[in-house]
């Protein structure tokens, strides 16, 4: 029997309350590390034991499925072992809607067999509705479309906020229109055909308001309008609702988070008993002193105290440093002197940046789990293998048949592929209808059509397996009949890769599920939903410093941090533009810092290799807000007039320099070649952006449209579009094959070419 009376006396009396609130709605509004999450598991706790509330009436949504698997650890620990423990239903918004739609999907037309598309199948499948289109022009649509469906907005609504043209709406329809009738969903579907099923069908809300007496949100200043609106649903007239959340830590809004969520709680549930907690257990008051000169920057917040008993502990470091090579050196360095590597963690704020902390720990040994980052499922050798697999257990899934019809190569090109799918209206939408049809009907190339009879009888084949319960067979069968298993074995070879060892470790995983159709169902949602968390250990196995990005540790805590790569354009990121995106990137860096207990460092380079170019940084603006009494400075501040005192460094500053005062438009061929940095959406976007280093007068427009330029990095070119942003003229490039560049006129090197 657990003991929930000593769990209680070790809360503060704030926290306390908190638990014993079990009446009226409860919105507890904490600052970082003020016990949140423990007021979440301690009330779940208390629920069972003293309330008497069965186990499964008690549903907890948490943001990540790392932070949904902790808390179902945590509470189990607290009722010791009591089996309802496991009854809970701990799950994020997202894995909830899988669930809720695998039982009731059918009452709104949805198989229970149905697969989740990521944003890549997505793409891929507004791509199969608009033929004429490239991917790359495609790109944005997708965006907007799970933009719009975060926000709950359906291609029917009024979708003018989003301000969008009626060819946005009508590319919306058909993408909506062929998702259906293929019977998958999207990611955003999981929360908005869930929120269809209970409007609609008021038998499954009344089923629901009689399944949770008990609903508890963390992290609930990240849910998005859809996400609300779900949860409004969700809670029934005699349902207890208790939502956590810190306004400070709201970093999802570019995927359509609400702050106002929280603030608005109180409108939408009357009597509502809103709770602070103001003691902070986590970090040091040094710690949490750098995290508030930071955030307190940012206008319209909820104001809060915080404060913290632990007054010991040495100053934050900040250390100027050369580059990425010299930051993962330094950061080595610190870990190698005490080898405390499972008690650190090293932060970024773009995956591509763990690269040189890897290379690096792997030269010295140092043990490290990688978090989140290069996803597993996203490689294309796992992604081949998951896609026989998804066809499998849904033979409407064009994109995935697409993708798989002739890979490995087997006569079957995209005429043959179209003859095939000329069938589609003689079937309902099963491809392996159509194969049939399409080899019977005498018009596929000899070639073409003994490929299509092998694909076919070998997914027949797959079929019967999985109908006896041979999951792990079956997919072995299926990745070596489909040439899978060759196919990777030669570039393994050619290439020193290991993408056999990759389909293993996908069958691995595979072999801990059931072995039947539902066991491949699961294991395809679980992956879905959480890919960090399949075909590599569990990162909580495994020893080691933690490598994560700043939005992946939400929730997180360890005993020393490392914030590396604190520059402009890099954080705050370079897309941040407005104030507002400017605020978000402060919240972002809150959440950073204060995941560190005891020890806290933060990194800034000079210098810094981005897309192969090196690329001379500016001390992120945050460094700037830090009073510089709260932190102990190593090196030297790139950009000071000192800079020659940092040994074998003078040159690099003087370069900067040269860059920055060399920055005219026509004739600036800096030593450097600039620093273009991608961005965009899956790191395909071709939108690159000069630095934006330092203001100068403004200087009247620099470049007219049609005017024809020269750049050594993308030939020549011409305007195509010029606009200001702030007092910075913008303007967009069309280089040769159609790439867009986009620059900042006063440092772009480019040269005017048929002018002057
Ligand atoms: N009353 C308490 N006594 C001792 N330790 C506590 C107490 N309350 C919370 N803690 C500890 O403080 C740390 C932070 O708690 P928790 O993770 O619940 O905070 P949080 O508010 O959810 O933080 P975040 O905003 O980062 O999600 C944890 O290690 C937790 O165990
Ligand atoms: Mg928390």
């Amino acid at each position: 029997m657990a003991d929930i009376e000593a769990m209680l006396d070790a809360l503060n009396d704030q926290q306390r309350e908190a638990v014993l609130e079990n009446g009226r709605p409860l919105l507890v509004l904490a600052g970082a590390g003020s016990g949140k999450t423990r007021v979440i598991t301690t009330k779940i706790a208390y629920a069972i034991e003293k309330l008497g509330i069965p186990a499964y009436k008690i549903l907890a949504v948490t943001f990540t499925n790392k932070a949904a698997s902790e808390m179902k650890q945590r509470v189990k620990v607290m009722l010791d072992g009591n089996a309802r423990a496991d009854e809970c239903t701990i799950r994020t918004f997202h894995s909830f809607g899988a669930w809720l739609l695998r039982r009731f999907g059918s009452e709104i037309g949805l198989a229970s067999n149905f697969t989740i598309y990521d944003d890549d199948d997505s793409l891929s499948l507004l791509a199969s509705c608009f033929p004429n289109y490239k991917k790359r022009e495609l790109e944005p649509v997708m965006r907007k479309i799970s933009y719009a469906k975060d926000r709950g907005l359906r291609p029917t609504d009024n979708l003018t906020s989003l301000k969008v043209d009626g060819t946005f709406k009508r590319m919306y329809e058909a993408y909506e229109r062929k998702l259906r009738s293929i019977g998958n969903v999207d990611f955003a579907d999981l929360i908005g055909r869930s929120i269809e099923l209970l409007e609609e069908k008021p038998g499954v809300l009344d089923w629901v308001h009689h399944r949770f007496s008990m609903i508890l949100v963390d992290e609930y200043q990240d849910s998005n309008a859809a996400q609300f609106n779900l949860l409004k649903l969700l809670v029934g007239p005699a349902c207890f609702i208790c939502v956590v959340g810190d306004d400070d830590q709201s970093i999802y809004r570019f995927r359509g988070a609400e702050v106002r969520n929280i603030l608005s709680f109180p409108e939408l549930y009357h009597g509502t008993r809103t709770i602070k907690l103001e003691q902070n257990y986590r970090s040091t008051k040094h710690i949490l002193d750098v995290a508030n000169s930071v955030i307190k920057n940012n206008k319209g917040r909820h104001d809060k105290k915080l404060w913290t008993a632990k007054t010991k502990g040495s100053k934050p470091n900040l250390l100027y440093i050369q580059d990425e090579q010299d930051e993962a050196m330094r950061v080595s360095n610190i870990l190698l002197s005490d080898k405390k590597f499972n008690e650190s963690a090293v932060l970024y704020r773009t995956n591509a940046q763990s690269v040189a902390f890897e290379t690096m720990f792997k030269r010295l040994s140092i043990p490290y789990k990688v978090v989140g980052a290069l996803q597993f499922y996203d490689r294309e050798e796992v992604k081949d293998a998951l896609a026989l697999l998804f066809l499998l257990t849904n033979e409407k899934d064009e994109v995935n048949f697409k993708r798989m019809i002739n890979k490995p190569a087997r006569g079957i090109g995209p005429g043959a592929l179209d003859s095939i799918l000329s069938f589609a209206s003689q079937t309902d939408g099963s491809l392996f209808a159509m194969l049939r049809l399409a080899i019977q009907g005498n018009i596929l190339s000899t070639k073409a059509k003994a490929g299509a009879s092998y694909f076919l009888r070998m997914f027949e084949h797959a079929q019967a397996m999985l109908g006896e319960g041979e999951l792990v067979d079956c997919a072995n069968f299926l990745i070596r009949e489909a040439g899978l298993l060759d196919y990777y074995q030669e570039l393994d070879s050619q290439n020193s890769t290991g993408k056999v060892g990759n389909l293993e470790a996908l069958v691995n995983a595979l072999s801990s599920y059931d072995s039947s159709l539902e066991g491949l169902l699961l294991f395809l949602e679980q992956l879905s939903l959480d890919p960090t968390t399949l075909g590599r250990e569990d990162p909580r196995d495994k020893e080691g410093v933690t490598l994560i990005t700043m939005h992946n540790t939400k929730g997180l805590e360890f005993d020393r941090v490392f914030v590396a790569g604190l520059e402009e354009e890099l954080f705050p990121g370079r897309a941040s533009e407005s104030d507002d995106d400017i605020e978000e990137e402060r919240r972002i860096f809150y959440v950073a810092v204060t995941r560190a207990r005891n020890e806290l460092y933060l990194l800034c380079a000079r210098a810094r290799k981005i897309w192969g170019r090196t690329s001379y940084q500016h001390p992120s603006r945050f460094l700037d807000e830090i009073d510089s009494s709260l932190v102990s400075v190593q090196g030297i501040r790139p950009g000071s007039l000192h800079a020659s005192g940092f040994e074998g460094f003078s040159s690099l500053g003087e370069k900067r320099r040269e860059h920055l005062s060399a920055a005219k438009p026509s004739s600036s061929w800096g030593s450097s070649g600039g620093s273009l940095i991608q961005k965009g959406f899956g790191g395909n976007a071709k939108t690159f952006t000069m630095k934006t280093v330092h203001d100068e007068a403004d200087a009247g427009p620099l470049f007219p449209v049609g005017q024809r330029v020269y750049s050594d990095s993308y030939g020549e070119g011409e305007v195509v579009n010029v606009r200001m942003n702030g007092d910075r003229e913008v303007i967009e490039v069309r280089f040769g094959g159609g790439r867009k560049a986009t620059f900042i006129s006063k440092f772009a090197q480019l040269e005017k070419i048929g002018s002057e």
